[in-house]
């Protein structure tokens, strides 16, 4: 754990934690050494007299002096390294985090990322501290005070060596036995709590579907939790069990040896009393570190999970090449690319150039990859084949900060920080004055929603934006959007959770920023198409059509009939609205 520690660890606090080692082991080798002078003094002090037994008591009392001054000090740097590491590694987690793969954030990882933040590094705070002392204890401690004890009687040193030697190969089988366990457990653990978390979310729905595989899944996660923590009861007990009873039936063995050799008068009375005062107080200390092994175990756990993250390889920024200098129209140049899910492709060599000003809509039924297309434009993942060059670059090749820089994206699910309105939107243009940022709030449509916040833009929207609505929530994000103006700004769905009124206005905002940037919308709202530059129509991962409305309304194709569909849509609301019935209805 300590070598995993230390490669987790960057260089200053690795280093720290290598000096408390240093200090433990020093205080671990001082306690074996007074634990065999205590049995030789009273060995020579029973045998000979405490005249002889004078030299050793003084070595004694000088030994338990140095090993209270150097425990104390170990003890002192453990509490400081304890926080100290749990700070690094969360700063190493966070640092980390920072450049991984946006695509890397499903559900489940970020439930796995809070769960390893807040659990896990907390826990390991106290290894250094509480747990680290018993594990080096365990083992220096039998070495120095089995090689002390060899003064007296080496043959008794050496059949403490070989108990001792015994015992650890004893502590790390049951140890094994429980580690399998523990990942196990903590799986099912992590599928419980997301279960129990869907199942809290999602609440609204499954009142109104009254479905019984929503309380099956929910019944069958936790019962798989309580089989693991049955299981993993049943498997440690067996392990903790075999060490007591191996610590037990050694010392019974070095009872019984020493026994043997007083008999032979080998061993005098007094030095086998001796090596008893000895063996005991081992026996002791072993013990409580066997205690402590369930912690130990549960910190490995834990700092396997911090490496779990950190050994996630963030998108390579790779060395590539200059391109040709970028053509002066073209800002974004997709060549070739295909993506797949896993095994599962999504996008099959698709090409296609955003200007560098002017609106693109991409369209296509649901599940044709617009999203995916989106989100390969801001590189959430990387293209299985083909490359996207942004600014004649390939985006591969760019930092992360200098990606960004010139990306603006809003989601479909933008999660808001914590903080007010105005806040969250300067957070992309710290600098901008306050007449930008009452123009991009006025641009997006949020200044009517303003009127009925409390503080209007100084408004706290709450964690994840809870105190603000689907719609006033997404116009921040375009707003946010707005101000920054980036070259190129990518709209999923902005505005599907808007009324007919505000979408317009969006609508309008973006064929603005579309004048001096280059705008890509996956377009709902047919306002937004008609008035878009070049349409991109997507079906099964391809590009099937692409050109302007006008160009592709009067073609047969997919087109055609997506426009269909929707003035079909539309006129059905129409009718639902008056009270009309459509075909096909009572
Ligand atoms: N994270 C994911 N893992 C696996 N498959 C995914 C993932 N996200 C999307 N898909 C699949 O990829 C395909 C394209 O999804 P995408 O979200 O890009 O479509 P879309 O056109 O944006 O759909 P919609 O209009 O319904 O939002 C779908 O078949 C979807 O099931």
């Amino acid at each position: 754990m300590l070598r995993a520690l230390h490669r987790l660890l960057p260089a200053v606090d690795a280093r720290a934690v290598v000096a408390l080692t240093a200090w433990l082991a020093t205080a671990a080798v001082l306690q074996g050494v007074v634990l065999g002078l205590a049995g030789t003094s009273v060995a020579v002090l029973v045998g000979t007299g405490y005249e002889a037994a004078e030299p050793w008591l003084v070595a004694l009392t000088l030994t338990a002096l140095g090993f209270v001054v150097v425990q104390g000090v170990a003890q002192s740097a453990a509490f400081r390294t304890g926080s100290q590491t749990a700070r690094a590694l969360h700063l190493a987690l966070g640092d980390h985090i920072a450049h991984l793969p946006l695509g890397w954030f499903t559900p489940t990882r970020q439930a796995e990322v809070v769960d390893t933040a807040t659990t896990g590094v907390p826990r390991l705070m106290s290894y250094p501290a509480i747990l680290l002392r018993p594990a080096i204890t365990a083992i220096l401690t039998p070495v120095a005070a089995a090689v002390t004890v060899a003064f007296l009687d080496w043959r008794f040193g050496v059949a403490l060596l070989a108990a001792s030697l015994v015992a650890w190969w004893a502590s790390t089988l049951s140890q094994h036995l429980a580690r399998t366990v523990d990942l196990r457990r903590h799986r099912a653990d992590v599928e419980a709590a997301n279960r129990v978390l869907e199942y809290a979310v999602r609440q609204p729905v499954i009142r109104t579907d009254r479905r019984s595989e929503d309380d099956d899944a929910l019944e069958r996660a936790l019962g798989e939790a309580a089989r693991e923590a049955r299981r993993s009861t049943a498997t440690v007990l067996p392990g903790l069990l075999l060490f007591s009873v191996t610590l037990n039936v050694l010392f019974a063995a070095l009872v019984a040896v020493g026994v043997l050799w007083v008999a032979g008068a080998t061993l005098s009375v007094p030095a086998f009393v001796g090596l008893l005062v000895t063996t005991s107080r081992l026996t002791a200390v072993a013990a409580a570190g066997a205690e402590l092994a369930a912690g130990l175990r549960l910190q490995r756990g834990a700092l396997d999970r911090v490496a779990d993250v950190l050994c996630v390889r963030p998108l390579p920024v790779l060395d590539l090449p200059p391109e040709d200098p970028p053509g002066t129209d073209v800002l974004v140049d997709v060549q070739g690319v295909s993506f797949r899910y896993g095994d599962v492709p999504v996008i099959q060599e698709v090409s296609f150039a955003l200007p560098r000003r002017g609106l693109t809509a991409v369209v296509g039924p649901s599940g044709s990859g617009k999203t995916t297309i989106a989100r390969l434009l801001a590189r959430f993942w990387d293209p299985s084949a083909g490359r996207i060059l942004l600014d004649g670059a390939d985006l591969r090749g760019l930092e992360t900060g200098a990606l960004y820089r010139r990306i603006a994206v809003v989601l479909q699910d933008d999660h808001l920080a914590d903080g007010t309105i105005a806040e969250n939107i300067r957070a992309a243009a710290p600098e901008a004055s306050p007449a930008d940022l009452a123009r991009a709030v006025r641009a997006a449509g949020l200044d009517s929603a303003l009127h009925d916040l409390p503080a209007g833009l100084d408004t706290a929207n709450g964690p994840g934006g809870a105190r603000l609505s689907g719609g006033q929530r997404q116009r921040v994000s375009i707003a946010r959007a707005l101000l920054k103006a980036a070259p190129l700004t990518i709209m999923d769905e902005a505005t599907s959770a808007l009324d007919p009124e505000n979408a317009r206005l969006v609508g309008v905002a973006a064929r603005d920023l579309a004048r001096t940037s280059s705008v890509l919308v996956i377009a709902h709202h047919l306002d937004t198409v008609v008035h878009a530059d070049q349409v991109l129509v997507l079906d099964r991962g391809r590009i099937v059509q692409q050109g302007t409305h006008a160009e592709l309304v009067g073609q047969r194709g997919r087109y055609r009939e997506l426009v269909a569909a929707h003035l079909e849509d539309a006129e059905d609301g129409r009718r639902a609205d008056r009270g009309v019935p459509g075909e096909g209805e009572g």
